[in-house]
């Protein structure tokens, strides 16, 4: 498990640390990461040309002490400094050799040999901004970031612009290839859009004590832990029965893709509920989707009903957990009574696509409606409908939900969690998964091949298995969410590009042996 915390914590985590250590000795520990890093980057320093871009603060300070020992081992190193710089750390910089030979304000070098320096350069550490950064990039800075070349730039504790907290970027902010992050992991290194800033992210041990974490990310070994695997005495009932109302005359592949990614998740059984239509000649009722998923998926039960049949519904049988909403299309009321009756069983809910106007709907009619409810609700929105749910529930504007996201995406969808009494699953690169409480898991894999039509009914199947074998839901939405992602990381490796929602149920077997059979376990 890789935990963030706020800026506040780090704050008084390093604060309980200053008092007991001598003065300077955590920067060090953080520069000896940092430096560990480039060595291991760059194979050989001795020649090597390193741009520092230094900013005033402790965040400048770090990148200067790195320069210096860079430069005692032999690399040519020049800071680009906008004002004032960390002092000792620029005088061992000068001490071992190093230049600091620019300052970048507006009567400072021109572009072009700004540019120079920043093309030759084997890589540049953005000492810009760290944790005390606030607002926007200024010009000066701002200058910078547009300069540096994001391939060989190295943002020190978190890329320069980006918030630490929120993770918003107003203008610019630097692009690096990695970041080397101290302490902890800060949120806004893991939350869009200034996740889109770090390239891969890798943390330096400097000995804080923390407090419980504010948001967690889960690695392949929690993953792992938490997979359902059945035991001895297991049998199909033992482990877990999910019901999954999916798919219709118009949509009947997603229940197919729904049904694909259960088959996955590690329940035992899978009652798939089919909405279809009186049969003219017969009267007996009939739908398209059920006919999809008994061609596709043989092992999964499929029961047909009429729209909104409450009866049929519930008497398809007893479950540990329903999901609803992939590919339901048509009469929203119909689905909205189906919806109705499945709040009204004690058992975890997964709602999704088609099921989340619906579910606005009852929402809007009764706040309270969740917060009544004993287990839990996990609804999976992408952006769009995310934003229609807080349009129907919050009366918010499409253009606030967009604003809130932008400004604080892990603040918005917490509120947002606590007001409906909702887990919220909202997906996107980083996909957020949060708590009515606020506790909150962001997930760190996958790729922008997943942002293809279908790929959210798998992963709304996965998710319903894994809460019907046992997973709480909340948890059982960022584990999916984890091998989902993870599952798509693969595609390239099975010959899977572009990537096809057809492919993942196959790629997340090979993702799910792999964790089992990983011989390092
Ligand atoms: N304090 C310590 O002992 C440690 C601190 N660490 C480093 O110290 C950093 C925090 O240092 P600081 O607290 O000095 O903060 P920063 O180095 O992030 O920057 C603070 C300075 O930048 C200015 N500033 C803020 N926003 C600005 C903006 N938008 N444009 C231009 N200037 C702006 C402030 O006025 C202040 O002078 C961490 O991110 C980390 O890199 C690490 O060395 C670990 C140990
Ligand atoms: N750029 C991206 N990077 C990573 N994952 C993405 C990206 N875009 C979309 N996804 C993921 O792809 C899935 C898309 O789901 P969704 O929008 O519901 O598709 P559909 O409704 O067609 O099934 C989600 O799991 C989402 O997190
Ligand atoms: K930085």
């Amino acid at each position: 498990m890789r935990n963030a915390h706020t800026v506040e914590q780090v704050r008084a985590a390093e604060a309980e640390r200053f008092a007991v250590l001598p003065p300077g000795a955590l920067m060090q520990r953080a520069v000896f990461g940092l430096v560990a890093y480039v060595v291991r980057r760059l194979g050989r320093v001795h020649g090597a040309r390193i741009v520092i871009l230094a900013g005033s603060g402790d965040n400048g300070g770090d990148a200067l002490w790195a320069g210096a020992r860079l430069a005692a081992r032999g690399a040519r190193v020049d800071a680009i400094a906008t004002g004032t710089t960390h002092p000792q750390a620029t005088a061992a910089l000068l001490a071992a050799g190093g230049h600091r030979q620019i300052v970048a304000t507006s009567a400072g070098p021109d572009e072009p040999t700004l540019r120079a320096l920043l093309e030759r350069a084997d890589l540049v550490l953005d000492g810009l901004l760290g944790i005390g950064g606030r607002g926007g990039l200024r010009p000066a800075h701002a200058r910078l970031a547009a300069l540096a070349p994001p391939r060989r730039t190295v943002a020190v504790d978190l890329p320069s612009g980006v918030d630490a907290d929120t993770g918003a970027v107003a203008g610019d902010a630097i692009r690096a290839s990695a970041t080397i992050t101290f302490g902890t992991y800060k949120r806004g290194l893991w939350l869009m859009p200034g996740a889109a800033h770090t390239g891969p992210v890798e943390l330096v041990d400097i000995g804080l004590t923390l407090p419980e974490p504010d948001l967690r990310a889960l690695d392949d070994a929690d993953v792992r832990a938490a997979l359902p695997v059945p035991h001895e005495t297991a049998s199909k009932y033992r482990r877990g029965v999910l019901g999954l109302v999916a798919g219709s005359d118009d949509y009947p592949g997603a229940a197919v893709l729904a049904v694909g990614g259960a088959l996955r998740g590690g329940a035992g059984y899978l009652r798939v509920v089919s909405v279809g239509r009186a049969d003219p000649a017969s009267g007996r009722i009939h739908g398209r989707a059920g006919d999809h998923v008994r061609a596709a998926h043989p092992e999964a039960v499929v029961t047909d009903i009429a729209p909104g049949d409450r009866a049929a519904l519930l008497a398809a049988g007893r479950v540990q957990a329903w999901a609803i909403g992939p590919g339901l299309a048509g009469d929203t009321s119909a689905t909205g009574a189906s919806l109705d009756a499945l709040l009204g069983e004690d058992v975890p809910l997964v709602v999704d696509a088609g099921a989340l106007d619906p579910l606005a709907d009852l929402l809007a009619a009764d706040r309270t409606r969740l917060h009544r409810r004993v287990a839990p609700v996990l609804v999976t929105p992408h952006e769009g409908e995310f934003a229609r749910l807080v349009g129907r529930v919050l009366g918010w504007d499409a253009a606030k939900a967009a604003d809130e996201l932008a400004a604080d995406r892990l603040a918005t969808v917490r509120r947002v969690a606590a007001e409906t009494g909702a887990v919220i699953l909202l997906k996107g690169a980083r996909t957020l998964v949060v708590e009515p409480s606020g506790t909150a898991w962001v997930n760190t894999t996958g790729s922008p091949w997943l942002g293809t039509a279908g790929s959210g009914d798998v992963l709304t199947g996965l998710i319903g298995s894994l809460a019907a074998a046992g997973l709480p839901v909340a948890f059982a939405g960022a584990v999916g969410a984890h091998l989902h992602g993870r599952a798509a990381e693969r595609a390239g490796v099975h010959g899977c590009l572009p990537l096809a929602a057809s492919d993942l149920p196959r790629l997340l077997a090979a993702t799910v042996t792999d964790l089992l059979t990983d011989p390092a376990r």
